[in-house]
C-alpha cells in the first residue's frame, strides 16, 4: 500500500509545488490524477515513484517510508514516465526484453511474454522496428506494453493516452483497468476528462493542493 501523509513537493530553492497531500493508493483500483497544464500531475507521480523526496511530511510503502527510486522498484512500483522513458535506440521487442530479464524473467520467457505484450498494445508489427523510427503514439503504446509487462504493485501511468487515438485510448484504458483488476494499485494521471471519468477514483490537483472528487 502506498502513502502519503502531509508530503510537500517541490524543486530546488523554489516554492512547493504541492503542498499537504494526504492520500491513500489502494490495491485493485485506478485513480485518475487531474489538474491543468502545470498544476503538479508529474511531480506527485515523481515523488510517489521514489524520484522526488517530499520537503516535509511522508510517502510510504506498505509502511516504510520510501527512500529513493531504487527502494520503489523493490517495492514494484513502476512507473510509465510521460516522456515515455524508451531507448529510443533499441527496438520496441528489445526494450521489453531488456526491462524483463534485469526483473528475472529468463530470455525465453521474457522473449514469449514481450511477444504476448506487444501484440497486445497492437504493436505486433513493430516489434523489430527501433523505437526512433516508430510514431508518437507507438512509442507510447511500447512504454505502456513494458509498463505491463513488468506486473507491479503500484503502476504509476503518467499521460500514456496523450498521443493516442480513440480505438488505443480505449484500449489502453482497459488495460489499465485490468491491472487493477488483477489486483494492482493504478494512478493515471490525465488531462482527458473522459478519460477520469471512466475511473473508479479521481484525485484533483489545484493551487497545490489536492482535491478528492471520487473515492
Ligand atoms: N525539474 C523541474 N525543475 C523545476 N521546476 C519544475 C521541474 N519539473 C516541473 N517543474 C514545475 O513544477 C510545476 C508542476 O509541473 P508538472 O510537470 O508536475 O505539472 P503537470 O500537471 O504534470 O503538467 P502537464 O499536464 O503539463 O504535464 C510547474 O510549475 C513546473 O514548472
Amino acid at each position: 500500500m502506498l502513502s502519503m501523509h502531509g508530503a510537500s513537493v517541490g524543486y530546488g530553492n523554489a516554492p512547493a509545488v504541492l503542498r499537504e497531500i494526504s492520500l491513500t493508493v489502494r490495491p485493485g483500483r485506478v485513480l485518475a490524477l487531474t489538474g491543468s497544464s502545470g498544476a503538479g500531475k508529474t511531480t506527485l507521480i515523481n515523488a510517489m515513484a521514489g524520484l522526488l523526496r517530499p520537503r516535509d511530511g511522508t510517502v510510504t510503502v506498505d509502511g516504510q517510508p520510501l527512500r529513493d527510486r531504487d527502494h520503489a522498484v523493490e517495492q514494484r512500483i513502476v512507473l510509465i514516465p510521460q516522456d515515455n522513458g524508451l531507448a529510443p535506440i533499441l527496438t520496441a521487442a528489445e526494450n521489453l526484453q531488456v526491462a524483463l530479464v534485469a526483473d528475472g524473467v529468463t530470455p525465453p520467457g521474457a522473449r514469449r511474454q514481450t511477444a504476448a505484450m506487444l501484440d497486445l498494445l497492437g504493436l505486433a508489427g513493430q516489434a523489430d522496428q527501433l523505437v526512433e523510427e516508430l510514431s508518437g503514439g507507438q512509442q507510447q503504446r511500447t512504454a505502456v506494453a513494458r509498463g505491463l509487462a513488468l506486473r507491479g504493485s503500484v503502476l504509476l501511468a503518467d499521460e500514456v493516452t496523450s498521443e493516442l487515438d480513440a480505438g488505443n485510448r480505449q484500449r489502453v484504458l482497459e488495460l489499465l483497468h485490468g491491472e487493477a483488476r488483477r489486483g494492482a494499485a493504478v494512478v493515471f494521471a490525465t488531462h482527458d476528462p473522459e478519460v477520469a471519468a471512466a475511473c473508479e477514483a479521481e484525485l484533483h490537483l489545484v493551487e497545490g493542493r489536492a482535491e478528492i472528487i471520487r473515492d
